[in-house]
């Protein structure tokens, strides 16, 4: 059996306290394998980014355990989980990606300088190839548009090598094609290095480049599609309809008896 690069063991998380709590995930077990590629899906609210969070140690969960790379992120302290944050985890979030004083080069190369290693310029530059922004290397976050950010990030992750890439809705903000660019980076991440992809995405067109489909409703993990058997945008658009409609049922039948 392969280790897995994340598991998450019957993690709970929560926001707020006394009435106004919320339980944002009810017991979530899963695993992500190496060399793997999964979408996370859901209803809005299901728990999808609270997921990415705790998986990736920028939440920390009320109960349950998150392992990463073999690293149980509980027994970490906050240095030694920003250490490993920097140094296992690539993001490819629209909220904080690139440091905007820095340039394209600079903020490729920014993981690696962290980590005290430094990347040659010709590595920095084979990467910003690879994302096919060779000529963008000197612009600065403000000068690029949202999907040069996100291949930006994504040149990134693909100089650093980090054990597993998290991505929350990398394509949302992009159109059609710009999009096929990103997700193809991604499935050759995968392809190609070996390493481990997950990504929330609301667009079923975008989930079927994945492995594997995880879906959630009301903080819990509901369905699964992919391991092995072929995962269409068309089956993925259904199974979500489905969900979809099961929750706002739910929502009716529970409104309907107050
Ligand atoms: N900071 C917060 N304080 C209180 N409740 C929160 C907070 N963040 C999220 N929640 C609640 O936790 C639940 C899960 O939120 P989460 O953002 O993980 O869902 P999501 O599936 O990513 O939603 P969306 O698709 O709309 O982005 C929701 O009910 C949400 O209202």
């Amino acid at each position: 059996m392969t280790t897995p690069t994340v598991l998450l063991d019957d993690v709970r998380a929560v926001y707020g306290a006394g009435p106004r709590q919320v339980t944002a995930l009810a017991g979530v077990t899963v695993r992500f394998d190496r060399g793997t590629f999964t979408a996370v899906m859901g209803p809005s609210g299901s728990g999808k980014s609270t997921l990415l969070h705790c998986a990736a140690g920028l939440d920390r969960p009320a109960a349950g355990t998150v392992t990463v790379d073999g690293t149980r992120l509980d027994n970490l302290d906050e240095d030694a989980l920003t250490r490993l944050r920097r140094d296992r985890i690539g993001f490819v979030f629209q909220a904080f990606n690139l440091v905007s004083t820095l340039t394209a080069a600079q903020n490729v190369a920014l993981p690696l300088r962290l980590a005290g290693r430094r990347p040659s310029d010709d590595d920095v530059a084979a990467a910003l190839a690879a994302v096919g922004l060779a000529d963008r290397a000197a612009h600065r976050p403000s000068e690029l548009s949202g999907g040069e950010q996100q291949r930006i990030a994504l040149a990134r992750a693909l100089i650093s090598r980090p054990a597993v890439v998290f991505a929350d809705e990398p394509t949302g903000a992009l159109d059609s094609a710009t999009s096929r660019q990103v997700l193809s980076l991604l499935r050759a991440l995968v392809d190609e290095h070996g390493q481990t992809v997950v990504m929330v995405t609301h667009d079923p067109v975008a989930a079927a480049w994945a492995d594997r489909v995880v879906i959630l409703a009301d903080g819990r993990i509901v369905e699964e599609l992919g391991g092995g058997a072929p995962v269409t945008a068309e089956l993925v658009a259904a199974r979500t309809a489905a969900v979809e409609a099961r929750v706002v049922g739910t929502t009716a039948a529970a409104g309907s008896s107050c």
